[in-house]
């Protein structure tokens, strides 16, 4: 059986711009991918590009899709360069949607931790988010003064109910005396910090193993580990703390499903700002492989990033509709 393939480009700008370590940004550029069967059942699936984390550009993505036939062989996802990584994801995704025929599966609330904006406006927004069932909170350091930052957060936590979690993320942007700094803040929170996210430079691994025996907050890693290849020299150089697993730019979800069956290790599914094609497939995938070791606790994934979106339908399940709203 033949499917019918295609895919068409979408760009988001984002409410306000995402302001990390590696700078503001502004729009997100992605691909969705369509496969039809000959009984005119539709799969769909997503590639959502992340190059200042490894991945390919989206101009690579596109060219790269651009250059598939529009009949693909059934049941067998066509090979993708390992330097496509977001591609990669996205095809496995698209032949999966079709064949496995599930229908949208949604997350609670509860499950699922939300990025905040920087500084006062996460003062204003975190408490309609908590009205909304969130408990587990993001916020981005690294971008201004620890100072500064430390004095927004410390009002941060003096407002949220002791029934929540803080996720801080400074995207590699801190030295060993800001990490120490920063760890010392959070051992002062006790329970509150569930971990400090990528504190330091991938360069910096050893200082950041080292870190993570003398304090008490637990360390995740992001950039560290943004490839399947990374991930596993992490494991195997003994990282024993938190992966923050961005799997839409990871490749193959089978690779890493197998890995992970082998080393269950302690892991975040992390968003990459995708629309609702890309979230169906990392809960999907974050389901399997919670399911394969269910007396594990799994903490709440990281896919709380649609409110940086306007309401432009990207965010609905209804994948027709999703895909009218699509340039050709
Ligand atoms: O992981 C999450 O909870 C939300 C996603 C998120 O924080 C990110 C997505 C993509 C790029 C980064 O700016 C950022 C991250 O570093 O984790
Ligand atoms: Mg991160």
């Amino acid at each position: 059986m033949a499917y019918w393939f295609e895919f068409r480009t979408y760009h988001r700008r984002f409410r306000q711009p995402v302001q990390t370590h590696h700078g503001e940004w502004q729009v997100r550029k992605g691909l969705i991918l369509k496969l039809t069967d000959e009984d005119g059942r539709s799969g769909y699936g997503e590639v959502a590009p992340l190059p200042w984390f490894g991945s390919e550009t989206f101009d690579q993505a596109f060219s790269f899709c651009q250059q598939l036939p529009s009949q693909l062989s059934d049941h067998t996802v066509p090979s993708v360069l390992p330097t496509l990584p977001a591609c990669q994801f996205g095809l496995e995704s698209v032949f999966a949607s079709l064949e496995r025929k599930l229908g949208p599966i949604d997350l609670p609330n509860a499950q699922c931790g939300v990025l905040l904006p920087r500084g006062q406006k996460s003062l204003e927004h975190w408490p309609q988010l908590w009205q909304q069932g969130y408990r587990v909170f993001k916020c981005k350091i690294g971008v201004e003064s620890i100072a500064a930052e430390m004095e927004w957060l410390d009002q941060l936590l003096g407002q949220l109910p002791l029934g929540a979690k803080l996720r801080l993320d400074a995207n590699g942007g801190l030295n060993e005396l800001a990490a120490r700094q920063w760890l010392d803040w959070c051992d002062r929170n006790g329970q509150r910090i569930e971990f400090l996210e990528q504190p330091m430079a991938p360069k910096d691994f050893d200082i950041v193993m080292r870190l993570s025996y003398r304090y008490h907050t637990p360390i995740a890693l992001d950039e560290s580990i943004a490839s399947l290849e990374q991930l596993k020299a992490h494991f195997h150089r003994g990282w024993d703390g938190i992966y923050v697993v961005k799997a839409a730019i990871m490749g193959s979800p089978q690779r890493l499903q197998h890995f992970y069956h082998k080393y269950p290790i302690d892991l975040v599914i992390s968003s990459v700002f995708e629309t609702a094609v890309g979230r169906q497939a990392l809960i999907r995938l974050a389901i399997d492989l919670a399911m394969a070791y269910p007396d594990i606790p799994h903490r709440a994934l990281g896919l709380g990033t649609q409110q940086w979106f306007t309401n432009d339908g990207l965010s609905e399940t209804d994948w027709q509709q999703l895909w009218q709203r699509l340039e050709r």
